[in-house]
This record gives structure tokens, C-alpha cells and sequence, in this order.
């Protein structure tokens, strides 16, 4: 039984006790399914199941293609392990595959859209898998195997090919060497070589060795100078040790019998094996400007910091999100896949490979524009040593790869749907992307890029404690933890979390020497409105609230984070006791509404009960602001319950009232309204009113009241299905952001990141 390695050690940007907690909290597990269509009334029923179900059921029996017309067949991949060889873990068996397999479907959908599901077949026997695997076709557009092991792979991925039509497609296999094929090409041309003269050395042979080198080959690289090692050494002609038919097809003629041997003077190492397999010596040995693709994970064959350390000439990549050059075949799979589904491929061939290959590669010279590089840590990367691949955030990924994909597919008559306009297609696949995602993302790489100090004011409570470390872990900044001592080791001992380690720093508000700077600012701004010094005196000693927002009033940390114990109102009044508005500005509370890859900020959701037509028309220009902050080209709509004047009503006045004042105001983003939510938000409603000004459906929304943006925001996330961030708070002069108080750790992350962003970046 493979042990739990808890320590921070087990893995730098996250600890072991957060990988498991992330899986454990809420479902467990993730994945879960919901339905396409409503299943509201007796109509649906009738509908979805007997009797209308039956009405597809002849016509797929009648013509078998219409199953993508009425069932999810067409965008529905099965990711299928056994688990003989996860990760570069080893053969840990098909039930402990399934984190990695279900990570794989969330990866699919996140990045492509492509719905999948996760099938562990528990056997060993290839047989027994083929026999499996191959009557699930009916189901599935496509089939993703995962993590089985070498020589078996190769056979089951074979087997299967023959006897399925669809595409079946071994992702440690192609996808991986589709990655490092197209990183290669880029290092090599960094590096002033070609396929012809490097020679390169590969270990490992197995699943994902053998296909990266016969990609390779099959796209032009001298065959003579690659050199394949595995456990036993070099894989030279007449061994005949751990051979098998796979590893002998690459067998070369060579006196080099060890990796040690080989790489001397090697120009290029590929490391699919496992931990720790190249040493600090043999990467001395190698040629000048050496190529390093150390790709096992979750650990590297070396890391780059060992390279730094005894050679700067080296480009380096590794397959984890950690370090520059990502070359995993999450790159790949999902992009892939979807190519090969919007065609109808029946298989995915070489020539698709080597298009994905190609597209990646050039993805990585071009120029990056301004709202692609927010994806690159702040940076906008320039194609060098550091940048030889896009990331998996890049959000041209989607667009650029199904394309190559599905223009090879056709070209090579093996699309059975062929697309007409590959321009159209295009759109609609940048449509796909979910931005949120990579909102936060970028967010968050800022914030790394100019680490922030941010108190955690409810330091006592559990999900503070575990928010303030995954901050601090993930390289955030300094998280303050705010509280009696005593009281949070106590509590940190009981739920067996380390409170001492870099980035957390923990501050007792009795006994700070603060207190007296704190207490004479408060009492400043508090004595004309009833407070006398004892009163101020009290609620610095005893309220965290106060104290923390003077911390970050006095410029002793650069943001905030509350609400978990105190409802959002209440904290937001202690907050306003000690920090005023940003002059010119107004406070409000923006939620980020994300529902089905479309993002939505509706405002004001946290403080303006009924706002004047005046209040609405900065409401919507703070929104607007943050809009383009988070990277957004805001199209604000004003909300009501009447569309241009249609049925007329007061409560309307406000709101076309606020539009008259936004015009006067000559802002510099699109506005419109009053109108109704479905006008705003449904295109074919919005062509109804062809002088509307937006110029598409709207992202800002401005509700025109507390109430209507509270009870709207909570429906969608309770029946819609949204994922709903905030309210943010913005317009304060300092930055605080307050969670609800049903906030889970990763939420508070978020809001402190966001607390960190605000603080200025
Ligand atoms: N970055 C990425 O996208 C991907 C990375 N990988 C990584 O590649 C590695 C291999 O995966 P996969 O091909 O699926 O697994 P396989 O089990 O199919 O193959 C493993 C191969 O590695 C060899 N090997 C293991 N340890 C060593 C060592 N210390 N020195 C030399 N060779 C060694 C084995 O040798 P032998 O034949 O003698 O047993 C075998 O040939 C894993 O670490 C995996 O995480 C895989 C897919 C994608
Ligand atoms: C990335 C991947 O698929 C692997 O390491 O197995
Ligand atoms: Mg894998």
C-alpha cells in the first residue's frame, strides 16, 4: 500500500492535506451529471421517456447517424483506465485511477466543452479489457484511454482501433507526443538545429516514450540518432532483455549500454520514466544548449532548478503547471478530441497528430494579444527558452488546434461531417471557452508576480486558518491570521494544521503595539458621530473587523478578507467605520454570475437598497470599471421590468432616468436600456429592438434595486445552475473584500486573491 506523504514536501505550489480536502469537500469526488432538457411536467416526461423517447429510437435504428442529432453521442467521450500505469506512479489499479480519470473529464470540459465520463475497468488482462471496452461504442463520439501500461497499451489501443468506429486514442500515448513534439520543434529551432543531425536520447519506452519517438520519426528525425533507455539501459540491437516487439522496432547499433553513456554529448533528453532518473552529471555531459524535457509526473526526472543550478544554457521543460513550459498533454486531448467530434472523425490519424503538432508549435511564435496575455502570469511572453509552448490557460488553444485537427480529418477523408466554413467554425469554438476561468487565473498570476499582505480577519475560524495557508502555499503573499494566539493553536492542533510556515504570519489584536495608532485614527473619524474614546477604545480590542480594516486603513497590510462569521451587512458597516469610498467613487457589490461558459456581472448586490437614477448611473459605471479590469469589454444594461418605455410604469423613470444621466456623462463603454433581462441577455429578443445600442447580448447588468439583484442572483445560483462569485466590493478606497458566511475555503482564496488584485498590482 503506497503511503500518504502529508508533508509539504510531497509537493511545492499545494500540500498534500489541500489535495485531499479539495476532493473530499462538498461532493465528493469531480464530476457529476445534470440534464440537458427540463424534466418539469407530465409533457416532459412524456417527452424524454415513454412515449416520445421512442420516436429517436426508430429513427437511430432506421439511420444510425441521427444518434448525434438526439443523443449526447456526438460530444461524449469515455476516459478508460485500469490503472497499470498512473501517472508515474505505477500500477496502483484501476480504482485508484479514478481521481486522475476524473481529473481528465474535468479538463475535457473546462478546456473544450467536451462532455466525458470516467469508466474503471478493473482487469489486467488485455482480453478481458478489449472485450470490455469494445461493445461501449454505441455510447461515445469517442474513446480516451488513460494510464495503462506498456506493451499492453499498445495491443488494447490496436485491438480497439479495428473494431471501433470511432476514434480511439491512447492519450499518454499521441497526446503526449503530439505535446512534446510540437516543445521540440520550437527548442530545436531556439537552438539552431534540425531534425536531421540532433540526436536525442529518450527514457523510458514506454507508452508515451514509444509514440513521442515515432511521432517524431514519423515527421522527419533521423531514426539513427535516437536512443532509447528503459530500467535495463541502453535498447541496443541484440538485447534481448525486457525486450519486447515495441522497444525492438527502435532498437539502435550503439556501444553505449547506459543512459550515463548515451546522453554524453546528446543534444536533446526525453524523460518519460520516472522521479529523479537524470542526474546533475549526465546533464553536464551533454552538448551545448542542451534540450531537456524531463516529463514524469508528478516529479520530474530533474527539476529546473537542478539544471539552473550547474548549467544556464539548458532550455528546460517539465510536464507540471508549476515551472515554464508546461509539456503535458492536457495541451492536447481536449483540443484534439474536439476537432475529431465536430467532424464526426471516425479515427484520429497521423496526419491529425502532426496538425495539432504543428498548430501548438506556431501557437507559441506568435505575437501574444493584450487579452491573451493576461493567461501568461502577468507576462506577455515572447517565444525563447522560457516560452517554447503555450499554457493550458491560452485561451487560442481552443480555436487554433480543433481547427488544424478537423482540416486534417477532412483532408484525409476520415471526417464523415465535414465543416464548410472553418472561418465560422472558429467563432464558435472561441464561443466555448468559459472566461471566468481564466479570470481568475490571470488574477491570481498577478497577484504572485507582486505578493500582497492580506489580513484574514476571522483568523480563529477553521476555513480562515486553511484559506490563510492555501494563500500563503500558493505563493500569494503574507496571510495574517488575526486572533488570540492561544486560541488558534488550540484550534490549529485539533484539526492538525501547521500554522508555522513561510507566509503566515499571525497577529494577536491585545497585544499588538498597534492598538493606541488604531484606536487615535478611529476616534478621529468616529468623534462627531456619538462615539467616545472608550467606545472606539472597545471596538479595536474586541472587534476584528475594525481592527483589521485599520490595519489596512494604516497601510500595515495591503487588504482584507471577513464575513465568515458576521453577516455581509454587518461587516460591511464595521468596514465602513474605518475606510471611506475612493474619492469620486461608490461603494457597491458586484456578483460574477458564470453560468455555461458565459459570465455575467450584475450590480449593485450589496449596498444600495434603492437607488436614485443618479445612483444607477455610477452603480453602472463601477461595474463597467471592474468589467474592464477583469478583462471584459463591458455592454452594461440597465435593468427593469419594462423594455424601452414598454409597459410604462415609475419604477421604470429611475432606470431611463439613470441611462439620460450616463449620456450626459459621455462614459466611455456601452449602455442601454431600461430593459428587460431577456432583451439584455437573448440576442434574437435584443433584434427586436434594432436601435438598441449594445452591440451584443449584455455582460454588466445593472439591476434597479437591492432587492431585484439579491433575489435574482441567489435564483441563478440555486436553480440555474451558476456558479456565482461575490458580491465583490468595490469603489472602497482600500481594498476589503466580505464572503458570505456560507463561504468555503476556496472561496475565501478567491476573495483574498481578489483582496490582493484590488490592492494594486
Ligand atoms: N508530461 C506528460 O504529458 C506525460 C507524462 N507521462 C509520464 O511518463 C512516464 C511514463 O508513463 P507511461 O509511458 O504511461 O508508462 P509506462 O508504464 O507505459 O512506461 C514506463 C516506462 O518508463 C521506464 N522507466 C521507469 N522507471 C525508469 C527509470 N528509472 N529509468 C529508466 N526507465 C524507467 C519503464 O521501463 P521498463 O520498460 O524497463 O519497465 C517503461 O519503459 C510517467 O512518469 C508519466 O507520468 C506520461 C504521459 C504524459
Ligand atoms: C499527464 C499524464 O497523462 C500522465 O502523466 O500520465
Ligand atoms: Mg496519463
Amino acid at each position: 500500500m503506497p503511503e500518504i506523504d502529508k508533508s509539504d514536501r510531497a509537493m511545492t505550489s499545494v500540500t498534500a492535506q489541500e489535495a485531499l480536502d479539495f476532493h473530499s469537500q462538498g461532493r465528493p469526488g469531480k464530476l457529476e451529471i445534470s440534464p440537458t432538457k427540463p424534466m418539469a411536467t407530465q409533457r416532459d416526461l412524456s417527452l424524454a421517456y415513454s412515449p416520445g423517447v421512442a420516436v429517436p429510437v426508430k429513427a437511430i435504428a432506421d439511420d444510425p447517424a441521427t444518434a448525434y442529432d438526439y443523443t449526447s453521442r456526438g460530444n461524449m467521450v469515455a476516459v478508460i483506465s485500469n490503472g497499470t500505469a498512473i501517472l508515474g506512479l505505477g500500477n496502483l489499479g484501476a480504482l485508484a485511477s479514478k481521481p486522475v480519470m476524473e481529473g481528465k473529464c474535468v479538463l475535457f470540459k473546462r478546456f473544450a466543452d467536451v462532455d466525458s465520463i470516467d469508466l474503471e475497468v478493473d482487469t489486467e488482462n488485455v482480453d478481458e479489457f478489449v472485450n470490455c471496452v469494445r461493445f461501449l461504442g454505441p455510447s461515445f463520439g469517442g474513446i480516451n484511454l488513460e494510464d495503462i501500461k506498456a506493451p499492453d497499451c499498445f495491443i488494447i489501443e490496436q485491438r480497439l482501433r479495428e473494431v471501433m468506429d470511432i476514434p480511439v486514442f491512447h492519450d499518454d500515448q499521441h497526446g503526449t507526443a503530439i505535446i512534446a513534439t510540437a516543445g521540440l520543434i520550437n527548442a530545436l529551432a531556439l537552438t539552431g538545429r534540425d531534425f536531421n543531425t540532433t540526436k536525442l536520447v529518450c527514457n523510458g519506452a514506454g507508452a508515451a516514450a514509444i509514440a513521442c519517438i515515432e511521432l517524431i520519426k514519423a515527421m522527419g528525425f533521423n531514426a539513427e540518432n535516437v536512443i532509447l533507455c528503459d530500467t535495463k539501459g541502453v535498447i541496443h540491437q541484440g538485447r534481448t532483455d525486457g525486450m519486447n516487439q515495441w522497444k525492438s522496432a527502435h532498437a539502435v547499433k550503439t556501444d553505449h549500454r547506459t543512459l550515463t553513456e548515451a546522453l554524453r554529448g546528446a543534444d536533446v533528453f526525453f524523460g518519460l520514466s520516472a522521479k529523479g532518473a537524470l542526474s546533475t552529471e549526465m546533464v553536464l555531459s551533454m552538448a551545448p544548449r542542451p534540450i531537456i524535457f524531463a516529463m514524469a509526473n508528478p516529479d520530474p526526472e530533474i527539476t529546473p532548478e537542478e539544471v539552473t543550478q550547474i548549467r544556464d544554457d539548458a532550455i528546460v521543460a517539465t510536464g507540471r503547471s508549476d515551472y515554464p513550459n508546461q509539456v503535458n498533454n492536457v495541451l492536447g486531448f481536449p483540443y484534439i478530441f474536439r476537432g475529431a467530434l465536430d467532424v464526426r472523425a471516425s479515427t484520429i490519424n497521423d496526419a491529425m497528430k502532426i496538425a495539432a503538432a504543428e498548430a501548438l508549435a506556431s501557437l507559441a511564435k506568435e505575437d501574444v494579444p493584450d487579452d491573451v496575455a493576461a493567461a501568461y502570469q502577468g507576462n506577455r511572453p515572447r517565444f525563447g527558452p522560457q516560452y517554447i509552448i503555450p499554457v493550458p490557460f491560452d485561451p487560442r488553444l481552443i480555436s487554433a488546434i480543433p481547427i488544424a485537427v478537423a482540416k486534417a480529418a477532412m483532408e484525409t477523408g476520415v471526417a464523415r461531417k465535414p465543416i464548410a466554413d472553418l472561418t465560422a467554425y472558429g467563432q464558435q469554438l472561441s464561443a466555448r471557452r468559459d472566461p471566468i476561468a481564466s479570470t481568475l487565473q490571470r488574477i491570481f498570476e498577478r497577484v504572485r508576480r507582486q505578493p500582497k499582505r492580506i489580513v484574514f480577519a476571522e483568523g480563529e475560524e477553521v476555513q480562515m486558518m486553511r484559506s490563510a495557508i492555501a494563500y500563503a502555499n500558493q505563493q500569494l503573499g503574507t496571510a495574517i491570521l488575526l486572533g488570540r494566539e492561544d486560541q488558534m493553536r488550540e484550534t490549529a492542533e485539533r484539526e492538525g494544521i501547521d500554522l508555522d510556515r513561510p507566509g503566515i504570519q499571525i497577529v494577536n489584536a491585545r497585544l499588538s503595539k498597534r492598538v493606541g495608532a488604531y484606536t487615535d485614527f478611529l476616534y478621529a473619524r468616529l468623534q462627531r458621530q456619538g462615539y467616545l474614546f472608550r467606545d472606539v477604545q472597545r471596538l479595536i480590542n474586541n472587534d476584528r473587523n475594525h481592527f483589521a480594516a485599520c490595519m489596512v486603513a494604516l497601510a500595515d497590510a495591503d487588504g482584507m478578507v471577513t464575513g465568515l462569521t458576521r453577516n455581509y451587512s454587518t461587516a460591511l458597516e464595521d468596514v465602513r467605520r474605518c475606510i471611506d469610498a475612493k474619492p469620486g467613487h461608490r461603494v457597491i457589490g458586484v456578483s460574477l454570475a458564470l453560468c455555461r461558459g458565459r459570465t455575467v456581472l450584475v450590480a449593485d448586490t450589496a449596498v444600495h437598497d434603492m437607488p436614485s437614477a443618479e445612483e444607477l448611473a455610477d452603480i453602472a459605471e463601477e461595474a463597467a470599471g471592474l468589467a474592464k479590469r477583469l478583462g471584459y469589454e463591458p455592454r452594461v444594461a440597465m435593468l427593469a421590468y419594462s423594455t424601452f418605455g414598454h409597459p410604462s410604469g415609475e419604477r421604470s423613470e429611475r432606470v431611463r432616468e439613470a441611462v439620460k444621466m450616463l449620456d450626459k456623462r459621455r462614459v466611455d463603454f456601452e449602455y442601454d436600456g431600461e430593459m428587460a433581462a431577456d432583451v439584455a441577455l437573448n440576442s434574437r429578443v435584443m433584434e427586436q429592438y434594432p436601435f438598441c445600442r449594445l452591440s451584443g447580448t449584455a455582460n454588466v447588468l445593472v439591476m434597479p434595486a437591492f432587492h431585484s439583484a439579491s433575489i435574482s442572483t441567489k435564483m441563478l445560483q440555486e436553480l440555474g445552475g451558476s456558479t456565482v462569485i461575490g458580491p465583490l466590493l468595490v469603489g472602497l478606497d482600500k481594498s476589503v473584500q466580505i464572503v458570505s458566511m456560507s463561504a468555503k475555503d476556496s472561496d475565501i482564496v478567491n476573495m483574498a486573491a481578489i483582496a490582493a488584485y484590488n490592492a494594486g498590482t
